[in-house]
């Protein structure tokens, strides 16, 4: 009863251009040639380095003209636009993407150059097509519709795009922040990247699910050292420093956290989607109460179904030595942790202390923070249903459920100004796909990178809507 399946069996119903008939269609695409070639030319402004703001200029010319638009650049290479409603009154929204990119080597076996933008098969190839580019694009490309249609949003909204999230967007997100905090910003919602819609990844689920994360993990990094004094090769101590460290980090690999599947929001998300399990399944995550402790034993067993069990542990760095024949007088490691939501850094950190049980080894926090707050995503929540309508708008027979994110996103810095925080982007992931995140072959097809633009088109003026959607035992007046 594995949890993983190798193949998606979902069937997505698509409804193209409902709302816009044939011309929407060619615009958008026209658009979608334009943008994949963007995508391409994407080096060109998605670096840190090389992060010119002309470039995006040219490709969305209506966005950097309209008068509804006030584009500033931030901290340098971060956008933050504001579109302007005919209503004030209104609360605004926001919606994150970032530019930049984890590195990629041409080096480690992709089928195409990472950063040539080539297609294949109907696939963008290229490093940031998944994580973060297509947001980015999907999200200008459909303003730069909606203000040609001139179509005026009368709620105001705001479209951040950081420069340094890969890093921890201290200078992207975190300047947003500041500058919005300044001005007396207060948002109805912010939606980032950090989840997506899962297909055949979740085995015995039937269908794709769309997971609107409400919250993400946390995070620490600590660094693991030893020292002591540098010896002669030919008359070595009985234990090194290398031998001391590589067994502390030996001993949290090989002692795991705590299962803590079903305490977290990742209870809430398998709930919702117990009634599309096969049998027993179903059963099985209806009374997770009584079943969570087996759930979490099957799901520990893949990398990203473990990710919702525990807090993760992983050792990223161990650096050592200076020459073959000298006792390395210094070791250090440095091991990179995901703190599951029913879980503290604190928690954390007296663990890890009880698991390396050794004076010798020093351990430092690098930086750490707790898990995320969870946002609301019940039938009055207006981001959260908005998102999920417009989900619904795609894909009506699609199942939509809260999620969680088990990595990190700059929306972590808004929690200030919105305790409605969601991470979803509409792309469609199957099995295999999780390893192409900061991994090799990162690509996106062409039908999730139109599904994104048509994803932001519809949300757009999802967000002008008077009540929420009818099936909803509360109606609001917005
Ligand atoms: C990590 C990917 C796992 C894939 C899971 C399965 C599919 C889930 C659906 C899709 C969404 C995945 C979105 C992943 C967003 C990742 C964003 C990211 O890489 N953030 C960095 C931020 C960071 C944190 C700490 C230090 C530096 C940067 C991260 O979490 O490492
Ligand atoms: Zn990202
Ligand atoms: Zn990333």
């Amino acid at each position: 009863m594995g949890l993983l399946s190798s193949a998606g069996t979902g069937k997505i119903v698509r409804i193209v251009g409902k709302m816009d008939g044939a011309k929407y269609r060619d615009i958008l695409e026209e658009n979608l040639l334009e943008s994949a070639r963007e995508l391409r030319l994407g080096r060109r402004f998605t670096f840190q380095q090389d992060n010119d703001p002309k470039h995006k200029a040219k490709s969305f010319p209506t966005v950097f003209s309209s008068s509804k638009v006030k584009h500033e650049l931030v901290a340098n290479y971060s956008h933050l636009f504001w579109v302007q409603g005919s209503r004030p009154e209104l609360q605004p929204y926001m919606l994150l993407a970032h530019t930049d990119v984890v590195p990629a080597s041409e080096d480690d076996a992709w089928e195409v150059p990472p950063f040539s933008g080539d297609e294949k098969d109907g696939f963008i190839y290229g490093r940031g097509t998944m994580d973060d580019k297509g947001s980015v694009m999907g999200i200008l490309a459909a303003l730069e519709y909606i203000l040609m249609k001139g179509y005026t949003p009368q709620r105001g909204f705001y479209i951040g795009l950081g420069h340094d999230e890969e890093v921890h967007g201290l200078n992207g997100a975190v300047n947003i922040v500041r500058l919005l905090k300044e001005r007396g910003v207060k948002l109805l919602f912010v939606l980032d990247e950090g989840s997506a819609i899962l297909d055949g990844i979740l085995k015995g689920l039937d269908g794709p699910a769309a997971l609107i994360a409400t919250s993400e993990k946390g995070a620490t990094v600590l660094k693991l050292s030893v020292s002591m004094p540098p010896s002669h090769a030919s008359m070595p101590p009985r234990e090194t420093t290398i031998g001391i460290l590589a067994a502390a980090v030996k001993r949290l690999e090989e002692n795991p956290m705590k299962r803590l599947f079903g305490l977290g929001p990742e209870g809430g998300m398998f709930e919702h989607l117990a009634h599309k399990f096969r049998f027993p399944l179903n059963f099985v995550m209806s009374n997770l109460w009584l079943f969570a402790p087996l759930i979490a034993r099957i799901m520990e067993r893949n990398e990203t179904t473990n990710a919702f069990v525990r807090t993760t542990t992983a050792v990223t760095m161990f650096n050592a030595g200076v020459k073959e024949n000298v006792i390395a007088s210094y070791a250090e490691a440095f091991v990179n942790m995901r703190i599951h939501s029913a879980q503290t850094l604190k928690e954390v950190l007296e663990c890890v202390e009880s698991t390396v049980g050794d004076p010798r080894v020093k351990i430092e926090v690098v930086y750490g923070f707790d898990p995320l707050p969870i946002s609301p995503y019940d039938e009055t929540s207006f981001g959260f249903q908005i998102i999920k309508k417009t989900v619904l708008d795609m894909f009506p027979s699609m199942i939509v459920a809260p999620g969680m994110c088990i990595a990190n996103t700059d929306s972590r810095h808004f929690k200030d100004l919105s305790s409605s925080i969601y991470r979803f982007t509409p792309a469609i992931y199957k099995p295999g796909d999780a390893q192409r995140f900061h991994g090799i072959n990162e690509r996106t097809s062409r039908e999730n990178y139109e599904g994104m633009v048509q994803f932001f088109f519809r949300l757009f003026q999802n967000c002008d809507i008077k009540k929420l959607p009818e099936s909803h035992t509360s109606v609001h007046e917005l």
